[in-house]
């Protein structure tokens, strides 16, 4: 019977990588996706823009929209101070069986908490759930449609506070027009383009980082 993508890349993992090595995990899944097979992660080019601007900020609070197989959960906990925990979101029950696994082969399963349900049931619950006060960073990369409405719900349930970091990837490739329209006109936040590409092809794409201002 076939697999699915997911569960390829999570053999590609185990195949290529070594336990317990974050580094090779990530490592692992672009040579796949690169290589073999095409897949949304956010990929090498666009994760350095990723790594510089979570070591920047160095948050001891992280939620991520969207988890998929768990390549930049990896890539982000790889680089959290020991203390800091990750809170992760995935709709899909099978990408989160895969993302599981593929956390717990790069040793990291202490610092993240994967949650499976849809965003805007999970937002408003958070802080009585897992005891969050706010957010240092926040990693948007679920589905272009929810980038705003969730974004809003954040802000309502106060889990941004002055100096929170927000995180966007596919903002041109295929794009949050509504969500890069409120995020760049809004006085409540300043907002940055990282211009470069949809992970592994030479099509544009580009992250926003937005500083919530209070
Ligand atoms: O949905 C996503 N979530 C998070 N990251 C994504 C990402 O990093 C991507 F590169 C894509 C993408 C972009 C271009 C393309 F051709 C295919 C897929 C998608 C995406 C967009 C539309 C869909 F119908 C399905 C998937 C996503
Ligand atoms: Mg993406």
């Amino acid at each position: 019977t076939q697999t699915t993508r997911p569960q390829r890349i999570l053999a590609a993992v185990q195949k290529n990588a070594t336990r317990g090595d974050p580094r090779s995990v990530v490592k692992a899944i672009d040579q796949f996706c690169r290589h073999k097979e095409w897949a949304m992660n956010v990929g090498d080019e666009k994760g350095c823009i990723l790594d510089s601007v979570v070591t920047e900020v160095n948050p001891a609070t992280v939620l991520e929209l969207g988890t998929y197989c768990g390549y930049s959960t990896v890539r982000i906990a790889s680089l959290l101070p020991s203390h800091a925990k990750l809170i992760t979101l995935e709709f899909d029950p099978g990408n989160a069986a895969i993302a599981r696994q593929v956390i717990a082969w790069a040793g990291l399963a202490d610092k993240i908490q994967l949650v499976e349900g849809a965003s805007g049931d999970w937002i408003p619950k958070l802080k009585e759930k897992f005891g969050i006060e706010t957010f240092d960073l926040v990693f948007l990369d679920h589905w272009k449609d929810r980038y705003l409405p969730d974004t809003k719900l954040m802000e309502e349930c106060g889990l941004l506070r002055k100096g929170s970091i927000l995180l966007a990837d596919n903002v041109i490739c295929p794009g949050t027009p509504d969500y890069l329209e409120y995020i760049r006109n809004s006085p409540r936040y300043k907002s940055q383009y990282f211009k470069s590409h949809l992970e592994y092809t030479k099509a544009e794409d580009g992250l926003e980082k937005s500083v919530f201002l209070g």
